[in-house]
Parts: structure tokens; sequence; C-alpha cells
């Protein structure tokens, strides 16, 4: 697969752009450099206030895919896994990242508690991992799977599935 352009929007542009990543497309992506160049794809023309949730399992490339996103916004510095932190949130030129782990947030009640709603409405951009309870409210919001391949160590896929 050729090296996905870092100055396309992936999710933005229209269907017949090179860069363009529909609901239900599929990438397959080799080695952690370009899973982050596919994360920095995806960061320029999203609008302010972007909702993006991801799902995979551990090890999927979330924060890795992730890194490459807020790096393009112009945070210079490491982007790390929030499993631990539940919120990691980054400064950049253009308005806050937030990076989000919402797994270990029991209901609905606690993500509201977290005022996680104002967070995400005052960022420039949130990435949301295991937000499954939030898609409802989000219903715009871009839903991005990571997988693993069987026997493949070096390859993640990566589908748009909303
Ligand atoms: N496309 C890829 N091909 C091969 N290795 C990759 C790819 N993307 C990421 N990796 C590697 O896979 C490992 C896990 O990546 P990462 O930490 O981003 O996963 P994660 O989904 O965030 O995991 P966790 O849920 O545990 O935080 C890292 O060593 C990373 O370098």
């Amino acid at each position: 697969m050729p090296a996905f352009p870092p100055d396309t929007d992936p999710l933005k542009t229209g269907p017949s752009e090179p860069g363009s990543f529909e609901t239900g497309q599929s990438r397959l992506l080799r080695g952690p450099g370009e899973q982050r160049r596919f994360g920095a794809a995806l960061a320029p023309a999203l609008p302010h206030a972007t909702v993006l949730f991801l799902e995979g399992e551990l090890g999927a490339g979330k924060t890795t895919l992730t890194s490459g996103l807020i790096e393009a916004l112009g945070f210079d510095g490491p982007v790390t896994s929030p499993t631990y932190a539940l919120i990691h949130a980054y400064p950049t030129p253009v308005g806050r990242a937030l990076h989000v782990d919402a797994y270990r947030v029991r209901g609905v009640q606690e993500l509201y508690e977290l005022d996680l709603e104002d967070l995400i409405a005052g960022s420039r951009l949130s990435v949301v991992e295991w937000g499954e309870r939030l898609y409802a409210d989000y219903p715009d919001a871009p839903i991005l799977r990571l997988e693993h391949l069987e026997g493949e160590e070096d390859l993640r896929r990566v589908t748009r599935i909303r």
C-alpha cells in the first residue's frame, strides 16, 4: 500500500479523491510508522470539536494512530495511552486535543461527572476509546475499528464503521 499522503483528509474528502476514507472502507497499515501517518492524515480538515471513536483490542494500535493525529495538530511531545488516567489533554496551537479511555468509566453517570461533554465541546479534537455508550450522543462522529491480523504481527487493519 502506498504511504498515506499527510496532506489529505481521508474522512472528509469525496469518494473520488485518493485520500477518501468512507464508511465501510478499510486500510492495511504496515508498521507503527504507517499507523501514525494514517492518524496524521486524518487531522487537517476535522472541524472544531470533532469526536473520533476508536475500537480495538489491546495493542491494536489505537495510541499509535492517535499520536499521529495529535502530533499533526502541532503537539510536540509524547502521546501515551490514557488507560490509567482516563483522559489525557494535549495543548496544540489549534486548540486542546483530548485522548479518552472510557473503558473503566463505570456508567453514563460517571461519564457526565467527568464533565466529558463540556471538555469535548471545548476541545479541537477528542479521540475516545471504548466509547460505545456515547455513540448515540454523537451520531455524526466517525468510528474506526482497529484490528490485528492473524499471523501478521506487523500489520493492522483500520476500518471506518461509521
Ligand atoms: N500498523 C502497525 N503495524 C505494526 N505494529 C504496530 C502498528 N501500529 C501499532 N503498532 C505497534 O503495536 C503496539 C501496540 O500499539 P498501541 O500502543 O498503539 O496499541 P493500543 O491499541 O493503544 O494498545 P492499548 O489498548 O494497550 O493502549 C506498539 O508496539 C506499536 O508500535
